[in-house]
C-alpha cells in the first residue's frame, strides 16, 4: 500500500521530499511522503491544538460544570454584569460543595443569599415571603452560624447540613439578623463565597428601636421580670440626651454596621429593602428583589395580599399542588407601647445625623422624618 501510494509522487515532489527528509530526518519526511500522510498529519495537528485550546488557564475550574450549563465566571465589580457574574458563580460554588441528598438531584448547598438584618425590620416577612417563590428554598429558623462562636467552630459543613433541600437551579436563603451588627461576621461570610448577594431590610430607626424594646419587653414579661419604660432606657435621665449605648438605638445607627460589610462587600451585591413598604406595599419591595437576584417575577395580589383580619398582608403558601393561606405568628405586628411625642422627637433628631451618613453611603434616602 505505502510503496504504491509513494510510485504516484512526481519527481519534483520527491526531490523536495528528499530535502525535507535530510532536513527534518527521516520520521517527519516519512510522514509527509504520501498523500494519505499528510492528511494524518493534519489531523494529528488539529488534535494537537485541540488538547492545548482545552488546557489553557481560563481562570476558572473546568469541572464540574453546571447541570444547566452555568460555568464559572470571574466576578467583575460593575453593575448588573457584576450581579449576573456573582450568581453564576454562586451556582457553581454551590454545585462543587454539594451534598447530595439521598433524593435525587436534591441536594443542601450553603446560602447564596443571605438576610443580614436588621433586626425587628421585617426579616421574618422577607424570608417567608422568599420562601413561596418557587426559585428560593430557605432555612426556616436563624442559624446564627457567622456570629456565635460554638457555631461557628462546627464548621462549615454543619452550616450546609442546616440548609433546606434544594433543586439545581434554586436558590438557598438564610436570615439571621444578628449578622448585621456582628464584628467577625462580615469577613466570615466573605471567607466563605465573596460573591454570596446579600439583603438588607431598615425600617424608620425610631419605630425599629421601639419595635425592639416592644420584643425585648415581651421577652422580659414571660419570663416575669420587671421593665424599665422605652424612655428611660433610651435616654439618659440626669441630661435627657440620647443614650447611644442602648442596644435598640446602636442597632438602629445602620450606617456603623453597614459601614463593616462595605469594606468587604461591593454596594452592587447588598439589596436595600425598605421595610416600612414591605409592610405597607409588599408586592413592590418583592418585585425589586426578584430582580435583584435575577428570579423570575412570581409575587401577584393572589399570592401576596391584605389580610384585613391580621391587620397584615399575608401569603398564599403552595402546598401539595394547592394554596395555603398562611400569616405571620403573633409575635410580628405587636402593638407598640405608648412612646412621648417628645422622646421620639428627641430621637429623630438624633438619628438625624446618622441618616445622612447612611444615605451618602448607599446613594439612595428614605422618608425618615
Ligand atoms: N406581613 C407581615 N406580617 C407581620 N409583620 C410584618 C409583616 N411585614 C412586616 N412586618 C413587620 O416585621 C416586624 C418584625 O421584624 P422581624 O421579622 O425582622 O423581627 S425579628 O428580628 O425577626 O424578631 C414586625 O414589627 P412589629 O410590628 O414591631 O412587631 C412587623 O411590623
Amino acid at each position: 500500500m505505502e510503496s504504491h501510494m509513494q510510485a504516484k509522487v512526481s519527481p519534483r515532489r520527491e526531490s523536495s521530499n528528499r530535502r525535507l527528509h535530510r532536513l527534518w530526518g527521516p520520521c517527519v519526511g516519512h510522514v509527509i511522503t504520501t498523500r494519505f500522510s499528510s492528511v494524518i498529519a493534519i489531523i494529528g495537528a488539529c488534535t494537537f491544538c485541540l488538547v492545548l485550546f482545552n488546557l489553557r488557564d481560563t481562570g476558572v475550574p473546568s469541572a464540574p460544570v453546571h447541570p444547566e450549563g452555568i460555568d464559572g465566571f470571574r466576578y467583575v465589580e460593575s453593575g448588573r454584569r457584576a450581579l449576573q457574574q456573582v450568581r453564576a458563580v454562586n451556582t457553581y460554588r454551590n454545585d462543587t460543595v454539594a451534598v447530595l441528598s439521598t433524593t435525587n438531584k436534591m441536594r443542601r448547598t450553603l446560602p447564596n443569599v443571605i438576610i443580614i438584618g436588621a433586626r425587628k425590620a421585617g426579616t421574618r416577612a422577607l424570608l417567608e415571603y422568599l420562601g413561596i417563590h418557587p426559585q428560593v428554598v430557605s432555612a426556616s429558623r436563624e442559624i446564627h452560624f457567622f456570629s456565635d462562636e460554638e457555631n461557628y467552630a462546627r464548621g462549615m459543613r454543619w452550616y450546609q447540613a442546616q440548609m433546606p433541600l434544594s433543586a439545581p437551579g434554586q436558590l438557598t436563603l438564610e436570615k439571621t439578623p444578628n449578622y448585621l451588627i456582628s464584628n467577625v461576621t462580615p469577613e466570615r461570610v466573605h471567607r466563605m463565597n465573596s460573591s454570596v448577594l446579600l439583603l438588607l431590610t431598615l425600617r424608620h430607626p425610631v419605630t425599629r428601636a421601639i419595635s425592639d424594646y416592644t420584643q425585648i419587653l415581651a421577652n422580659r414579661n414571660g419570663r416575669g421580670q420587671a421593665s424599665k419604660d422605652f424612655a428611660t432606657l433610651a435616654l439618659h435621665g440626669r441630661t435627657g440626651e440620647v443614650n447611644q449605648a442602648y442596644k435598640p438605638v446602636y442597632i438602629s445607627t445602620y450606617h456603623l454596621h453597614l459601614a463593616r460589610w462595605l469594606k468587604l462587600f461591593p454596594l452592587a451585591q447588598i439589596h436595600i429593602i425598605d421595610g416600612d413598604r414591605l409592610i405597607t406595599e409588599p408586592l413592590e419591595e418583592l418585585r425589586a428583589v426578584e430582580t435583584f437576584l435575577g428570579l423570575e417575577h412570581f409575587f401577584t395580589s393572589d399570592t401576596v395580599y391584605f389580610n384585613a383580619t391580621r391587620g397584615f398582608h399575608c401569603m398564599r403558601r403552595p402546598v401539595n399542588g394547592s394554596f395555603v393561606d398562611s400569616c405571620l405568628g403573633a409575635s410580628k405586628g405587636r402593638s407598640h407601647p405608648h412612646v412621648e411625642q417628645a422622646v421620639r422627637t428627641k430621637l429623630s433628631q438624633y438619628f438625624y445625623k446618622h441618616n445622612q451618613i447612611l444615605f451618602n453611603m448607599i446613594g439612595r434616602s428614605f422618608d425618615w422624618t
